[in-house]
């Protein structure tokens, strides 16, 4: 079955609506972001969420120092790397967090995509290319761009419940949802409750062998 994460949780209201939805994961922003948390607010939210819940740290080219003490306190399970990190930073950082990494990456073509497998990361993360953003645009990117890959992978972009059942026919490891669940800049829990249900209903099961 697909999963699902909703991503860029800042509120105990927007915990207490996960809770009820039940997503695979959960993110949060500690990047510049309208959406970011401070590492001692996203450890309050995270006592708060469902322990079956995993919570995943969306970094921008931060140091490695800053990402160790955010896995260390216990309040992430994945680390997302959506800014321009390299073979060698990840590889570094993987020895030093010991938790899976995510790399994202903005699509511009598929031999980019193709080319991205080969980093050390545990899932790629494919998001919008927007000229002035790192992530959380909510555009939509062609999904024509994906090629078929080895390496399992988030599907992010605009994504909403409109549009996340054909998202699923991709083959994507777990759609990531941000914008798409917000209403007024804020995550609204009908949204939530409504995405999540949507895919956990299981009506389209993850074409996993042409894309996983
Ligand atoms: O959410 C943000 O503000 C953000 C900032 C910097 C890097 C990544 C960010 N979020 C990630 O963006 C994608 C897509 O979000 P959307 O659904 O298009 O709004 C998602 O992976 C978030 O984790």
């Amino acid at each position: 079955m697909t999963k699902i994460k909703i991503c860029g949780l800042t509120r105990p209201q927007d915990i207490d609506a996960v809770n009820e939805a039940r997503p695979d994961y959960i993110g949060f922003v500690f990047a510049e972001s309208r959406r970011k948390v401070t590492p001692e607010q996203a450890a309050g939210l995270k006592r708060r969420l469902d322990g079956r819940i995993r919570a995943v740290g969306v970094f921008v080219n931060a140091g490695p120092d800053e990402i160790a003490r955010v896995v260390r306190d216990g309040t992430i399970d994945l680390v997302q790397l959506h800014g321009d990190e390299d073979a060698a930073y990840i590889e570094d950082l993987k020895r030093r967090v010991g938790i899976p990494v995510i790399k994202a990456v903005r699509v511009q073509s598929p031999g980019q995509v193709l080319a991205a497998q080969a980093l050390p990361c545990d899932y790629l993360l494919l998001d919008t290319y927007q000229k002035d953003a790192y992530g959380g645009t909510g555009k939509t990117f062609d999904h024509g761009l994906i090629p078929p890959l080895q390496k399992p992978f988030f599907l992010a972009g605009g994504l909403n419940a409109g549009n996340i059942k054909e998202a699923a026919a991709l083959g994507p490891w777990c759609l990531d949802v941000s914008g798409g669940a917000e209403t007024d800049g804020v995550k609204d829990a009908a949204k939530i409750i409504e995405i999540v249900r949507i895919v956990k209903t299981g009506e389209h099961r993850s074409p996993s062998v042409v894309n996983n």
